[in-house]
């Protein structure tokens, strides 16, 4: 099994870190376009290996596109992180430009990849991935709800006092600071619904602070998020090179589900070897299913931005 990760900035260089940590293929090749820094960050995670236990061969190379020849799944993380007080949307500009040539790229190496987009705003560059590739859509995959779903996971972790790993939560609809829906009716905290255990306050409360989860880590760190991202797209990468068939909300090509067509939008998939394998309907109610028009929406109109780029 071989991964790549492009982009070997924060994003990428955790997202490799995790795939190492956890030997989840033999071969591992970043790339990034600054001189020096996949080949640097390479050597630098494969020094671990150790002191950690893994046989993952790790790679590095400044734009070389021949070293990521064979990959069965390919990790876009390439591009402008944003600064406090931006939205992701604000990045479209720059980050579709490197997201189209990067996919491009890829697919001339390695065209049997799965390819998982980062790249923000990310529900636009999963749509602009599948475009620029016409690979079929079961692998392209955007990965935003698994980092979301486990934000919204530590936020109602603590007002219930409770492991986050004993929680179910999932967040749909759009990568960005208002179009996220955490399903709060869905979640669970050992199968008791969280709505029976949290005051009407505190749900709105945690739902609104998921939301700016990642606007609120860039404001203190001063560019954005990379642990948990890290983490989010290795387990997407996981899901896909063991076949566990994990429900990870992630963005993907709606034809009709959830009552839309031609968008590329964060819904319940399965995910295993081929890709997102099918779309989990979670029968949402007249609120839930507004608020998804409304996100779709919002994505459209940046959707409609990549033809005047
Ligand atoms: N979908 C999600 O849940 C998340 C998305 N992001 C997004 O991921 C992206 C990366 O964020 P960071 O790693 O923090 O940024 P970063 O600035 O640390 O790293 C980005 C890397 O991309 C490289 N790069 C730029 N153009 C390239 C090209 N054409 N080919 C190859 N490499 C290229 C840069 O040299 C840099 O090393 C951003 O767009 C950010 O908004 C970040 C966190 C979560
Ligand atoms: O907030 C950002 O710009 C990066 C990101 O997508 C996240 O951390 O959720």
């Amino acid at each position: 099994m071989k991964v790549t990760v492009v982009g070997a900035g924060a994003v990428g260089a955790t997202t490799a870190d995790n795939i190492a940590r956890k030997a989840l293929c033999e071969e591992l090749a970043l790339l990034d376009i600054k001189e020096g820094i996949a080949e640097g960050k390479a050597q630098d995670i494969s020094q671990t290996a150790a002191l950690l236990g893994f046989d993952t061969r790790i790679t590095g190379s400044t734009n070389d596109y021949s070293k990521t020849a064979g990959s069965d799944v390919v990790v876009i993380t390439s591009g402008l992180p944003r600064k406090p007080g931006m939205t992701r949307e604000e990045l479209i500009g720059v980050n579709a430009g490197i997201v189209k040539g990067v996919a491009e790229n890829i697919l001339q190496y390695s065209p049997e990849a799965i390819i998982i987009v980062v790249s923000n705003p990310m529900d636009t560059m999963t749509y602009l991935a599948l475009q620029a590739t016409g690979l079929p859509k079961n692998r392209i995959i955007g990965m935003g709800g698994a980092l979301d779903s486990a934000r919204f996971k530590y936020q109602l972790s603590k007002h219930l006092g409770a492991s986050p790993a004993d929680l179910n939560a999932i967040v749909i609809g759009g990568h960005g600071d208002t179009t996220m829906i955490p399903l709060i009716r869905y979640a669970t905290w050992n199968s008791i619904p969280v709505t029976s255990l949290l005051s009407a306050e505190a749900q709105q409360q945690i739902v609104a602070d998921t939301m700016v989860g990642g606007a609120t880590l860039t404001k203190l760190i001063g560019t954005s998020a990379w642990y948990a991202p890290g983490a989010a797209a290795a387990s997407v990468v996981q899901s896909i090179v063991r076949d566990e068939k994990k429900l990870i909300a992630s963005c993907v090509s709606l034809e009709g589900a959830y009552g839309q067509t031609d968008i590329c939008l964060g819904v319940p998939v399965i995910i295993g070897k081929t890709g997102w394998e099918k779309i989990v309907d979670y029968q949402l109610n007249a609120e839930e299913q507004a608020l998804f028009n409304k996100s779709a929406d919002a994505v459209r109109s940046m959707n409609d931005v990549l033809k005047t780029l």
